[in-house]
């Protein structure tokens, strides 16, 4: 259907829901003036009938009288002929007061008086329909009256007639009596037409009133009930005013207090409205912008976007449709040139489907992209100087191996780390400290390119990366800062502060293949330098054994984290057995060993070293203390188990220079109920010398709950004896390279004898390590040596196979 078609008829509905009832009401109105106008014409051609029923009347008697006087056939005619009417009306009354009228009959009698065809319909329709009302029966009544002497004059007109035809000498005394009788009968007809007269003329008056009165009253209904009408429509648009003006205010409201800024645009692209957070974001007063295009006020940062792009954006705003690249942010330049950076989004408006224009909402997200830029930089900066952090410093050395790939060295890696830095802190304070990195940073960054990358990698640590710089210039650089740090002081109160910087340079060659590899061997090299006494720079060698070693723990330090983490951990034992009674129940040594990666079993050898350099082992021995006294909790537990006599576990050196291992060992002893006297800690000589007080107050403490002690690797350090004496030990365990040798070597085989009498003299037993063959044990035997572990005794197993009792080889040569 054609637009403006089906516009038309959507209007013309609306229109009829709001006339239909004037319409319905003029309609009425016009049906009542014309059925008024009907029934007014019926009673005109009533009336008009009447007088041709009333001339009739007279006429005929008229006509009578001279035919009767002069015997003409012409007055007979006339008489007839007027007769005739009051004669067809009587035939139409009467049908119309028989019981079932005819219409037919009616017409007939009607039209032989001489109506008018027209009138006929109006005055059936009148009689009959209103035949119950007075109004019409009078009349009626009033001319059947009227009609009583019809008979009578033709009665008389028939005599006259046949006198005449039968003598033409009629006598005067005969005329006279006929028109003496003519004369009678006028007389006695009158008062009955004269009434019909009256009462059709009463009649007609009162319909008349009646139908003026009719039509006035519903004149008035109308008018009454247009004005209902008329006044419920104004109460409803009234209400429609209201509820719009509330809205608008709503409306007004919400776009007043919401932080969007809303613009509606007409088709031109002319602004129609503004609310208030869309003029602040411009900056701008409606009224200046008022008729002006988009482009006028609606500007862009040109440093950012280029005009055309602009142009596009300001076209598809107009549009009221953007494309998927202009939902980006944009820079907004205010009217006072200040930025802000707006989201755009556009909707079309349309009122009654017809198109009016384009909203557009700019949404200000400076405060987002500020935060979000901020929390960028701070992802990828250290807060306290500024400087690129530990991640941005590894992502950029990274993306410098990436984009040099095998090609020519990609340049240099300074890890710095700032010499006794603890000293400033724990003299002058955090805050001195603070001021020191930052002053450091500075003077750091002031002997640097613009392509250098300077990062403070965590705590007293900066990384420096040098691209494209060759090593012996990276050197010079290194030197360079190391002196100009040496001579920088940092003025804190009354106090002069000075630190030094102890540096490892790494050069980046293609060996050197991953960010973790290069930023080990920094780390490692910088701590070659303090090792080699402080305030130095250290370039590191592909040869560098030492280096390489301590790489190697270094790698080992992220392994063992993880193997924590996962729990790849696991307990083997090695069964210690008596060399001259029958064990009284289990006396074993605790084992730890790990699985890889890929599920291999690594022995401890392989990563105690580097766990012991890195710091690892306290860990790792909390691990073992928790996993041993579970297992020796759960064996308690079950009545059938062999009984452990002596469990004996690892305490490494760090672990015994901690202050809260005995804390923690007292707390696991409660938390799974283990009977102190079941276990055994083995501490090195070497270990528990290097922490002798807190070695000593820790087996003193264990000791009066019941827990022995072994000294373990005995003779291999060979400190002193005398240490012996403080060491209040249960077990001493003589080293296993005497023991291994004690058979071909005699050296060897007299140190473990006066091993094993030192030991018994101090009321100690002795355990000797690394037996492995009968010929040994025979010996240890022999030596009076109290107990043996190594092969020939068994092998270690895993502590679950142990704990069931399955038996170990037996003692050979026992
Ligand atoms: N003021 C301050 N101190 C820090 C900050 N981060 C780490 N530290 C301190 O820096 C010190 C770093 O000490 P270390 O590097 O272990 O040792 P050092 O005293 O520098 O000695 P060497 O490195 O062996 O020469 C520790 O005392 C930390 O508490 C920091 O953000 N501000």
């Amino acid at each position: 259907m054609p637009i403006f078609l089906s516009e038309t008829i959507t209007r013309l509905r609306e229109s009829l829901r709001v006339v239909w009832p004037f319409l319905l009401l003029a309609l009425l109105q016009a049906v009542l003036a014309g059925a008024s106008i009907y029934a007014l014409s019926a009673v005109r051609a009533l009336t008009g009938g009447e007088v041709l029923w009333v001339l009739g009347q007279k006429d005929a008697l008229y006509y009578l009288d001279r035919f009767a006087e002069y015997g003409r056939e012409d007055d007979f005619r006339a008489y007839q002929n007027n007769l005739a009417i009051p004669l067809a009306e009587r035939d139409a009354r009467l049908s119309l007061e028989s019981p079932v009228p005819s219409y037919e009959v009616m017409r007939r009698g009607f039209i032989d008086a001489g109506n008018h065809p027209d009138d006929l319909d109006s005055v059936i329709w009148l009689l009959s329909t209103f035949w119950n009302f007075e109004l019409v029966r009078e009349p009626v009544r009033q001319w059947a009256i009227g009609e009583k002497y019809l008979d009578q004059v033709q009665a008389l007109a028939k005599e006259v007639r046949a006198a005449r035809q039968a003598n033409s000498q009629v006598d005067t005394a005969m005329v006279q009596q006929w028109r003496g009788r003519i004369d009678t009968l006028h007389r006695l007809m009158l008062p009955g037409i004269l009434a019909f007269n009256r009462s059709l003329g009463e009649s007609a008056r009162r319909i008349v009133v009646i139908l003026l009165v009719f039509n006035g009253l519903t004149a008035m209904a109308v008018v009454g009930l247009a004005l209902l009408r008329v006044g419920i429509l104004l109460q409803r648009q009234r209400k429609m005013e209201n509820d719009m003006a509330i809205e608008r205010q709503g409306a007004q409201l919400t776009l007043g207090a919401i932080a969007d800024g809303v613009i509606a645009l007409d088709t031109q692209g002319l602004p129609l409205y503004m609310n208030p957070a869309a003029k602040r974001m411009l900056g701008i007063r409606f009224r200046k912008v008022h008729q002006r295009g988009l482009a006028e006020w609606l500007r862009f940062d040109a440093s950012v976007h280029p005009a055309e792009e602009v142009a596009r954006l300001l076209d598809h705003v107009q549009q009221g449709e953007l494309a998927p690249e202009d939902k980006h942010s944009w820079h907004l330049l205010r009217s006072d040139a200040k930025k802000r950076i707006v989201q755009l989004t556009v909707a079309r408006l349309q009122i009654h489907g017809r198109p009016s224009g384009v909203g557009l909402v700019l949404r200000d997200v400076t405060r987002e992209n500020d935060y979000l830029d901020q929390i960028t930089w701070q992802a990828s900066h250290d807060d306290l100087t500024g400087l690129a952090n530990r991640r941005e410093f590894e992502r950029r050395l990274e993306a410098l191996l990436i984009s040099s790939g095998q090609a020519q060295p990609a340049g240099a890696v300074l890890y710095v780390d700032l010499d006794q830095f603890k000293v400033i802190n724990d003299t002058c304070g955090h805050q001195a400290g603070d001021a020191m990195l930052r002053k450091i940073s500075g003077e750091l960054q002031a002997n640097l390119r613009a392509d250098d990358v300077l990062a403070r990698l965590g705590g007293d640590e900066f990384g420096i990366l040098l691209p494209g710089c060759p090593p012996l210039v990276a050197l010079r650089l290194a030197e360079q800062m190391r002196l100009a740090v040496q001579a920088c002081k940092l003025q804190w109160d009354v106090q002069e502060l000075a630190t030094t910087l102890s540096v490892g340079l790494v050069e980046l060659t293609p060996e050197l293949d991953s960010m973790q590899e290069v930023l080990r061997v920094a780390d490692v090299a910088c701590y070659r330098a303090k090792e080699r006494g402080r305030n130095m720079v250290y370039l590191y060698q592909p040869d560098d054994a030492e280096v390489l070693q301590r790489v190697g723990h270094m790698h080992w330090v992220q392994r063992l984290r993880k193997a924590l983490e996962q729990d790849r951990f696991s307990l083997y034992a090695q069964t210690i057995a008596p060399l001259h009674s029958e064990p009284p129940g289990l006396h074993f040594e605790v084992l730890l060993r790990l699985h890889d990666e890929d599920g291999k079993l690594v022995p401890p050898g392989s990563f105690i070293p580097a766990a012991e350099t890195y710091g690892l082992m306290p860990e790792i021995d909390r691990w073992v203390v928790q996993h041993v006294f579970a297992r020796l909790a759960q064996q308690a537990r079950q009545a059938k188990m062999l009984p452990v006599h002596t469990c004996s576990i690892n305490l490494s050196g760090a672990s015994l220079g901690g202050e809260d291992l005995l804390d923690f060992l007292l707390d696991q002893f409660s938390h799974f109920g283990v009977d102190p006297r079941q276990v055994c800690f083995e501490i090195t000589e070497t270990s528990a010398i290097a922490h002798l007080p807190t070695a000593v107050r820790l087996i003193k403490r264990l000791r009066q709950l019941g827990c022995r002690f072994s000294l373990d690797d005995f003779g291999s350090g060979m400190s002193s004896f005398g240490y012996l004496k403080q060491l209040e030990v249960d077990f001493l365990k003589i080293d296993g390279s005497f023991v291994r040798d004690m058979v071909k070597d005699r050296a060897s085989a007299a140190m473990v004898d006066s091993i094993n009498r030192i030991g018994h003299v101090l009321g100690q037993r002795t355990i000797a390590e690394f037996v492995v063959t009968p010929a040994h044990v025979q010996a240890l035997r022999a030596l009076g040596v109290d107990y043996a572990q190594g092969y020939a005794v068994a092998k270690p197993r895993p502590i679950e196979e142990v704990l069931a009792g399955e038996k170990a080889a037996a003692l050979t040569g026992a």
